[in-house]
């Protein structure tokens, strides 16, 4: 099958080589020229034959800029896809927009990082049943072999929203292997930290994917100590902790993983010194000067 894939990133660059493999003919459009297969996206639509197939991989803040001047190349009967990690409130909108020209649109929570293009991706689909079963195909040439990895989660913002709550989980798994790493980090007892990581990865209750990243952390770096304790986050777990308000859901483990990168990025806490000025005020304990 013919597809368009605008962005060839870190994401995008993988997928074109796993379907160019699985024996699609993608047709790339990135800015960057030493990876892009076409100068312009109005040469992207012209390369490709009715119904079009675009999907669009781009960093989100660029999301809606490229779904606009594409909708504006397409013709009636084509698809658009977003594959990257848009909130999930601005796909039934941008669906609406896209149908007044008669195109449909499909969002794709798509996991995998960039192991994805050996490992195959997993895909959380959004949208209507007729779209879905056009681009079957592409979805079968990028997941992974096998029974799992693919679901048609629901009408469109079923996927991005699948893709939201997968990420928040992913957050809370992370955070609980990182604070398992810090007790063995400041024990007396355990000396071998990488080889308790290893010896977790077959037989026990905890193995996972994000553990034996956790081992290959470890062997590169077996302290970490090239890294600061600083972590960023793109959106998908707060979208998490906001939907869990919305709808009052208990989110203990979720909120508390992603508090903890808020924390991460302090140099000092404005809270902790407020908590250590009271101790001070009403029982007079010690405090650190800054
Ligand atoms: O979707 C992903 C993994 O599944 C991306 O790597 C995403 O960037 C991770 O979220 P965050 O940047 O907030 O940690």
């Amino acid at each position: 099958m013919q597809l368009g894939l605008i962005g060839l990133g870190r994401m995008g660059f993988n997928m074109r080589e796993r379907l160019r493999a699985a024996g699609h003919e993608v047709i790339g459009y990135d800015h960057h020229p030493d990876v892009t297969d076409v100068s312009s996206l109005s040469e992207l639509v012209e390369k490709l034959a009715a119904p079009r197939v675009v999907w669009i991989m781009v960093p989100v803040q660029y999301t809606e800029p490229t779904i606009d001047e594409l909708a504006n190349l397409l013709s009636p009967g084509d698809i658009v896809i977003d594959g990257g990690n848009s909130r999930f409130s601005n796909d039934r909108p941008r669906a609406e927009r896209l149908a007044t020209k008669g195109l449909g649109y499909l969002d794709v929570g798509v996991s995998g990082g960039v192991w994805g293009r050996t490992n195959g991706y997993a895909l959380m689909v959004g949208g209507d049943k007729k779209h879905v079963e056009h681009c079957m195909p592409i979805f079968q040439g990028l997941k992974p072999e096998g029974e799992f990895g693919f679901a048609h989660a629901g009408p469109v913002g079923a996927g991005h929203y699948a893709k939201m709550v997968h990420n928040g989980i992913e957050y809370g798994m992370m955070h609980a292997y990182a604070e398992g790493y810090e007790l063995l980090e400041a024990s007396e007892y355990v000396e071998n930290i990488p080889e308790v990581f290893k010896s977790w990865r077959a037989g026990s209750v905890v193995q996972s994917w994000l553990l034996d990243l956790m081992d290959r952390a470890l062997d590169e770096d077996p302290n970490l100590d090239g890294l600061r304790g600083y972590a960023d986050d793109t959106g998908e777990g707060r979208w998490t902790v906001e939907e869990a308000i919305r709808l009052a859901v208990p989110m203990n483990v979720i909120a508390a993983s992603l508090f903890a990168r808020f924390a991460s990025r302090q140099d000092d806490s404005p809270a902790m010194k407020a908590v250590a000025a009271l101790r001070n005020q009403f029982g007079g304990h010690a405090v650190k000067k800054g």
